[in-house]
């Protein structure tokens, strides 16, 4: 599924074509992951509900820049509770670092996603990490290629889909973990309803993510009714408190 690209909003389209520049890693990495599935179980176990807290410095759709210490961040997100992180490694656009995560990951026990527009196997190579975002829409290569080429290195491939077609290709390249994004990255504009639309689409043995646009305890439970087995949160985490926003929307109310 090749991005088409005109229907892209222009920030988009820029990540995109930069990302396409970027070049992979010159050896395999070979990861020990740490799992996610088990790390849901276990929160849900313990009667909470699964964030996946987002270390995102900055963003096409955010005002201004946080400089704190990626790592402090993270620490703090996993004191109030996080299931995972999220951290950007995307330079240009989001102020991410493969260097923070690797520190990130380093100094805490939790499963790191690498949050990326990664759309080469190659790309796969720049750093470890627990999980790896592949975006359906903009993979280059054949989606199955990648998500193979993902498992192949230990990582836990995150499939993130928009639309019903993007959806069904995720499902036939085999991914087991799911995104579902709320934003829609033809016009930037960020509508809860998507997640409501395709969560009944999809399988229950697929561990299901509602990404973006979550703000709320009531858009929390509205995402977890729709059928979410984890919500992955950013902005409504790294704005304030990031230790007691992750708290606040990790416990049910
Ligand atoms: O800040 P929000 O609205 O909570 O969204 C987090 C996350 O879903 C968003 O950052 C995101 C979803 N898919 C992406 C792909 C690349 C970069 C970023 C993203």
């Amino acid at each position: 599924m090749n991005a088409s690209g005109d229907e892209l909003a222009p920030e988009v389209r820029a990540i995109v074509d930069a990302a396409r520049e970027r070049p992979g890693g010159d050896t395999r990495v070979s990861v020990d992951a740490r799992s996610f599935p088990d790390a849901v179980e276990q929160t849900v176990a313990d009667g909470r509900i699964p964030v996946i807290a987002e270390v995102k410095p900055t963003s096409p759709t955010t005002e201004g820049v946080r400089d704190d210490d990626p790592v402090e961040l993270a620490r703090e997100m996993v004191t109030g509770g996080a299931t995972a992180l999220s951290v950007l490694t995307e330079p240009d656009h989001f102020g991410g670092t493969t260097d923070s995560l690797r520190r990130i990951r380093d100094a805490v026990d939790v499963p790191v996603l690498r949050k990326d527009f990664v759309v080469r196997e190659e790309q796969l190579d720049t750093v470890e990490s627990d999980l790896v975002l592949l975006i359906a829409r903009f993979v280059d290569e054949d989606l199955s290629d990648l998500v193979e080429a993902a498992r192949e290195r230990g990582f836990q491939p995150l499939v993130e889909v928009h639309t019903r077609d993007e959806l069904v290709a995720a499902l036939a390249a085999g991914a087991d973990i799911v995104g579902i994004n709320n934003r829609d990255l033809g016009r930037l504009d960020v509508d809860l309803g998507t997640f409501e639309a395709l969560a009944p689409e999809v399988p229950d043995d697929v561990l299901l993510v509602a990404e973006s646009g979550v703000k709320t305890t009531d858009d929390v439970r509205r995402m977890r009714e729709a059928g979410a087995d984890a919500l992955l949160v950013g902005t409504a985490i790294m704005d304030g408190d990031v230790r007691q926003n992750t708290h606040t929307l990790s416990t049910p109310t």
